[in-house]
């Protein structure tokens, strides 16, 4: 144990996707101009993606998502933003070193998140991104934004991340407990609803090149080195772990993966497509859930709750039955403490 570490002050930075400031048709604009034209969101070369993003995209986009925002805000404003904030409050309740929040994009930033830490007299940052599956728009672009924040503003401040946590017990148990708790008493089928993200990115992120987006490399393998970052792996993984943890056979469940924007191929199953023909399969009464969501926002309050109940039900469904993300319950809150724990540890090991 290095003395230097026991004395240097550590903090928390819990770090979400973020919301646009406001629902007017230019602050949406604006947010969607930083997340899209993000490389490791649409990983066209810059010249091909500022051609789709500012030519195409936020042409027509920023009204029509201005509109799905306005159903969802609130007088606390975007759901993600305020639910993280209560995350935040309740996690400062019950650790004894700062937390603070910081979003990928939009407000709060990440460096507004580690400037407040800094001011309180913070050096060691454990960083945790509010992402229970690993891809390249989740966890790895957070990471590369904050060091490269970190590296410009902050270079004598150390950031410990925290990992993708789909496998780990404490949170399986977590969110086990949450939809069972939540569930109704009769349902046909409980869906699991991804968002989703395009084949690309997987191949891309696949350091054995090897997953062909099938069902034996990312349903049935275990976790190995293509694993570790195969984001379409990791949400069955999850379902598996959370479906035994549960007691609920297999035949009872669907995944499915939600929010595909533009013409790339994008990981199957698509939620829209499922929720209109399982109806006819004989799902009549439907609970869903969307476990890469540790907050409700925009794609789950909108587009699940509300257009993906209409589709379920103009397809013949019946009961459709929307279970929220953790949010800010305390077995999820006991469950961020116990991973930032770990890692503030790890300060002490180095
Ligand atoms: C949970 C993980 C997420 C992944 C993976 C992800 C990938 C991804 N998203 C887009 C495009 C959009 N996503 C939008 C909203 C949105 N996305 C996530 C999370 C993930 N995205 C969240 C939590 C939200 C909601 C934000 C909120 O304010 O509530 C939007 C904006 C809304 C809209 O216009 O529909 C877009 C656009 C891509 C292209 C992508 C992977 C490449
Ligand atoms: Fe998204
Ligand atoms: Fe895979």
């Amino acid at each position: 144990m290095q003395k230097e570490s026991l004395s240097s002050k550590k903090g928390i930075l819990l770090v979400n996707l973020g919301s646009p400031r406001s629902t007017a048709v230019n602050d949406v604009k604006e947010y969607l101009d930083e997340f899209l034209m993000d490389e490791r969101v649409i990983d066209y070369r810059w010249i091909f993606r500022a051609l789709l993003v500012q030519g195409i995209i936020l042409k027509t986009r920023p009204a029509k998502s201005a509109e799905a925002y306005k159903t969802v805000w609130t007088d606390e404003g975007s759901p993600l933003i305020f639910i993280t904030e209560r995350i935040q409050k309740k996690l400062q309740k019950i650790v004894d070193v700062p937390v603070e929040i910081g979003m990928r994009y939009a407000q709060p930033s990440i460096e507004t998140g580690i400037q407040k830490l800094v001011d309180q007299g913070v050096s060691e940052i454990v960083l945790f991104p509010l992402y229970p599956q690993y891809a390249m728009s989740t966890t790895e672009t957070v990471i590369e934004k904050a060091e490269e924040v970190r590296k410009k503003k902050f270079p004598e401040v150390k950031i410990n991340y925290i990992q993708p946590f789909y496998n780990r017990d404490i949170y399986i148990n977590c969110l086990a407990e949450s939809i069972k708790e939540k569930l109704p008493e009769n349902f046909d089928a409980l869906q699991f609803s991804y968002h989703g993200v395009p084949e690309r990115h997987i191949y891309k992120t696949d350091p054995s090149k090897t997953c062909k987006i099938d069902e034996a490399n990312c349903i049935n393998s275990q976790v190995d080195t293509h694993n570790a970052y195969c984001y379409r792996h990791q949400c069955y993984k999850t379902t598996e772990a959370v479906i035994a943890k549960m007691g609920l056979p297999k035949e009872k469940t669907i995944v499915s993966f939600q929010s595909r924007l533009g013409k790339d191929k994008w990981i199957e199953p698509y939620t829209d497509e499922t929720l209109e023909t399982i109806p006819k399969k004989g799902v009549k009464n439907l609970a869903i859930v969307c476990p890469a969501f540790v907050s409700d926002c925009l794609e789950t309050l909108e587009e699940i709750s509300v257009e993906g109940k209409e589709q379920f039900q103009h397809a013949g469904g019946e009961n459709f039955h929307y279970i929220p993300c953790l949010n800010d319950e305390d077995r999820w809150i006991e469950v961020v403490k116990i991973l930032c724990e770990e890692k503030l540890n790890d300060f002490y090991l180095v």
